[in-house]
């Protein structure tokens, strides 16, 4: 386990370039298994999880070719099915959550997949219904071995056909369309997620020869096709990073710039940091974020207390609400943060309490933020990441604090932040990371 050793209260100043977003590549590496033919992406970050995506469908039998530092090419030619039964294809699919996006292009070109259940954030119950009842759905059978946690799915002939989705499942919806796209006919999915990152999927795969309509709604309309072919993908940025660096500039009183950040493509992220109070100007596709002794949450029209909640896309995403979070900590005023899809991702608030914020965790899924508006600083202490998120909010609140805070775990950070701590280096931070 490694960890970080901060030395706070420093403000940084400088540009910061967003990585390739995390959940969009999981999602489109998962889809280069649909063709034999090469298939080229660009912007991958060099996370844990992105490299243990790659590493598996290399094992996979697909020929991966790495052409610079930020592209891959992938050749899915012929695939060794028979390595989904191994130990070591259960170990390694298992440590992640974006694993579970092989199995739709699987199910699609080979007729059947497996898949023991997927890593990701423990965060909470983390159910996959929605990915089977979708393949079911299609003509798959499917087997759930509790003895070794093992899911199965088999189907000789794919048809398409109408799904009204339980709930509108990120990587759920990803996997449907990926199995739905080689399927015999017509499918509709109704109630689908419709994140930047499906948009992303469903373009790339038209562009592979797909025919998907709806791209951007809840309403989606797949004609199968025969087969895929290869094609070139560029990853957005990485929304979830580029919302990070907001919320680090704002509680560091820091004067950033974030480069090339998509802003096209953030939906209600730049207004639910400017409803905390943080100053923002849209310069081009950059985001400058001069520095900011105060900044004052708002309140709703009535006079009432914000909250801040999550919700499917276009709502909030849920994978910034612990920034949003440690953010309001040295805002003037009061937020409720409300956490729904999640159940275990408020729990770190403790460590920040310890380090002196004004929190009361109302229940799991509920947090309540009294602001300090800087009239006492955080203070360093020894913590743990309990997760990606949770992880970066409290480095951003080691950053912000008075004197020398120690984070371990930071694997757990790493899964989804490229060389954070040489980044944040660059622009002045002092991150030491100690190797165990
Ligand atoms: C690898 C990857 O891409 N992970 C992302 C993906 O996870 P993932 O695809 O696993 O998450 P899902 O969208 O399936 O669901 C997330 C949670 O929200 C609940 N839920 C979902 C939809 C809904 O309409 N109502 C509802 O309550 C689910 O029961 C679950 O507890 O999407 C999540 C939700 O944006 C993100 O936090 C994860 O970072
Ligand atoms: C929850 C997240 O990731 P995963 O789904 O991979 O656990 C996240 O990216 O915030």
């Amino acid at each position: 386990m490694s960890s970080f050793k901060i030395q706070g209260g420093k403000a940084l100043k400088g540009e910061i370039i967003p990585q390739g977003a995390k959940n969009e590549a999981l999602q489109i590496i998962a889809a280069t298994l649909l063709t034999a033919e090469p298939v080229t992406i660009h912007k991958i970050p060099n996370i844990r999880d992105v490299n243990k995506l790659i590493e598996l469908i290399g094992d996979l039998g697909a020929v991966v070719e790495k052409l610079d530092s930020e592209s891959y090419r992938f050749t899915a030619k012929d695939l060794d099915v028979s390595f989904l039964e191994s130990e070591e294809f259960k170990q390694k699919a298992a440590s992640l959550r974006g694993s579970i996006m092989i199995l739709g292009p699987l199910l699609a070109r080979y007729g059947k997949a497996k898949i023991p259940r997927p890593g990701g954030d423990k965060i909470g119950r983390r159910r996959l219904d929605t990915h089977f009842l979708g393949f079911e759905k299609l003509g798959a059978k499917f087997n759930y071995s509790s003895k070794d946690s093992f899911y199965s799915i088999d189907a000789t002939n794919l048809a398409g056909c109408y799904i009204h989705l339980d709930e509108a499942s990120v990587t759920g919806t990803a996997n449907i369309i990926m199995a739905a796209v080689l399927a015999k006919g017509k499918t509709t999915i109704y109630h689908a997620a419709c994140e930047p990152y499906i948009q992303q999927l469903c373009k790339m795969l038209n562009r592979m020869g797909a025919n998907i309509s709806g791209i951007g709604s809840n309403l989606i309309t797949i004609e199968g096709v025969e087969s895929l072919g290869g094609t070139d993908h560029t990853l957005l940025p990485d929304m979830i990073e580029v919302g990070s660096f907001i919320g680090l500039a704002a509680m560091t009183q820091s004067e950033i710039t974030i480069k090339n950040a998509g802003v096209e493509h953030l939906g209600l992220i730049p207004d639910v940091f400017r409803r905390l109070g943080i100053k923002l100007e849209l310069r081009g596709d950059d985001i400058y974020i001069p520095s900011q002794k105060h900044y004052e949450i708002e309140t709703f029209i009535d006079g009432s207390i914000m909250t801040v909640a999550d919700a499917p896309w276009p709502g909030f995403t849920p994978d910034l609400l612990s920034i949003v979070l440690v953010t309001a900590i040295q805002a003037k005023g009061t937020v409720l943060i409300h956490q729904k899809m999640f159940e275990s991702r408020l729990f770190f608030v403790d460590k920040l309490i310890d380090m002196g914020a004004q929190i009361i965790l109302c229940d799991p899924h509920r947090a309540t933020v009294i602001g300090l508006d800087r009239k006492q600083q955080l203070k360093g202490i020894k913590m743990s990441s309990p997760d990606i998120r949770a992880g970066v909010s409290l480095l951003i609140a080691a950053l912000s604090a008075e004197g020398e805070s120690v984070i371990s775990n930071v694997e757990q950070i790493d899964r989804g932040y490229q060389y954070i701590d040489e980044r944040l280096n660059q622009l002045g931070a002092s991150i030491h990371r100690l190797e165990q």
